[in-house]
């Protein structure tokens, strides 16, 4: 098992290169099942969890392809001879959002078995309202020996789905599922995130017409049943590896530039940093951050987009640790998103915790020591605070980190952080 060590940066200064979304490749990778054709997908990033959905493919029966280098990033996947409709535990274990492709599989075979994805670290996460949706538009599902069992023999029948709460992935799943079915579906209170809206549009340009995309109502003219012919396609620049590397910069007051980025994404987290102290030179692809000696402290609540993302949390409360004052931080979305807490306590940051809401006194002199990484945007949080951090830290259990950061520790040593990946036991 790997693990990071950090020694403290002095500063950090140049460009990192932004990858594409984790969060927008999943629901695309899933997508493809909906196509007769071969689907090329641009810009996917190198990280555990894209390997997890095209194994997760490849045992359905697509034929997945990827050309990596420092160049280009070109993923082919056919899924025209898919036969197997069952995804099994032993994958979707590994990644909740596996669930993604229950819609598109169940909307084109008629029937489809997922393993049930369960709980993880941050929340206990259900299905459910993917499932009623599901219902909704003529699913017949029952829940056995941990496996959803959905079927829709005389296929899946477009309706008004009403969302109680707003589902990222769920309103992916359903926008998939309604693409083939036969009619045309509305679902109300849709999540707007940016990478749902990129799947929307790639549909759009795609032979199935959405209306209100970007919006909470979405309209979703489905094809009864006629697979797709997707064109090529480029995934969208990851904003939470943006917005982690803009906290690097504010954390050790450094001057970074980030490229291959869409600022547009980052509106809430560019404010909460504004708020804090940092100045911005913003052009259309571009963010750089200049640094800033003093870090004001913040109040933040994490909601739905377009505000405060709650994969940006940790790495912001990692940085609330160094501004000159008391920050409020709020979770609203999970409600178990603060196990980076007592690890960052163990560091010496003064962090009270009541209920949601974590009090974050700041100006934390940071001790390195041995942390362990609890879920995916944790490990960053206690990346962040190991750049600045007395001595050293190491930062275990980074299989988490792994599953959504491209690169991580290559872009932080190219900007100047003493970063090094070691295998346990090994020093
Ligand atoms: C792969 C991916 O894109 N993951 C993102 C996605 O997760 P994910 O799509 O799993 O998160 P959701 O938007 O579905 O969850 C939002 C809230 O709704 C609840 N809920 C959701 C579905 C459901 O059927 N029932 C239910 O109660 C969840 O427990 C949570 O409290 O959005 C989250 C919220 O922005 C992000 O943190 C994750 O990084
Ligand atoms: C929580 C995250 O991912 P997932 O939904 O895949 O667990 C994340 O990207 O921060």
């Amino acid at each position: 098992m790997d693990y990071l060590q950090i020694k403290r940066a002095a500063s950090l200064s140049g460009e990192i290169k932004i990858s594409g979304a984790k969060n927008a490749s999943l629901p695309l990778i899933a997508m493809t099942i909906l196509a007769n054709n071969s689907v090329t997908i641009n810009n996917l990033p190198h990280v555990a969890d894209i390997n997890t959905l095209l194994k997760l493919l490849s045992n359905l029966g697509a034929e997945c392809s990827s050309s990596w280098s420092d160049k280009e990033n070109i993923t082919t996947i056919d899924t025209s001879d898919l036969k197997e409709t069952k995804a099994t535990y032993d994958i979707v274990r590994t990644m909740r959002a596996s669930i993604l492709v229950l819609g598109p599989i169940l909307a084109r075979f008629g029937h489809c078995e997922v393993s049930l994805p369960g709980g993880c670290a941050i929340g206990q996460r259900p299905v459910d309202l993917h499932l009623k949706a599901l219902e909704q538009m003529g699913a017949v599902i029952n829940i056995e020996a941990g496996y959803i069992h959905a079927t829709a023999p005389d296929g899946l029948k477009g309706c008004e789905i009403i969302f109680d709460k707003i589902t990222v992935t769920g309103t992916a799943n359903i926008v998939m599922a309604a693409a083939l079915a036969d009619g045309v579906t509305t679902i109300t209170n849709a999540a707007r995130e940016p990478e749902v809206v990129q799947l929307c549009e790639i549909l759009n340009a795609n032979g199935v017409k959405i209306e209100g995309i970007a919006t909470a109502v979405l309209t979703i003219h489905g094809t009864a049943g006629k697979l797709l012919n997707i064109d090529p396609f480029s995934v969208i620049p990851d904003r939470i590896e943006a917005g982690t590397y803009l906290c690097a910069a504010a954390i050790t007051r450094s001057e970074l530039t980030l490229k291959d980025v869409n600022p547009k994404h980052l509106g809430s987290v560019i404010s909460k940093l504004q708020e804090m102290g940092s100045k911005f030179t913003i052009t259309d692809d571009s963010i750089t951050i200049h640094p800033s000696e003093v870090i004001k402290p913040v109040k933040i609540v994490t909601q739905e987009y377009p505000a405060f993302p709650t994969d940006m949390q940790a790495q912001f409360l990692a940085l609330a640790t160094q501004a000159d004052g008391t920050s409020i931080i709020e979770e609203r979305l999970f409600e178990n998103r603060f196990m980076h807490v007592s690890e960052l306590q163990r560091m010496g940051a003064n962090i009270t915790l009541n209920g949601n809401v974590a009090t974050v006194n700041g100006r934390s002199k940071l001790s390195g020591t041995d942390v362990m990484a609890t879920d995916l945007r944790a490990s960053s949080a206690l990346v962040l605070a190991g750049l600045v951090a007395d001595g050293i830290t190491d930062v275990h259990r980074i299989y988490h980190l792994d599953r959504g950061y491209d690169s991580l520790e290559k872009k932080l040593q190219n900007v100047g952080a003493d970063i090094t990946r070691l295998k346990e036991g090994s020093a």
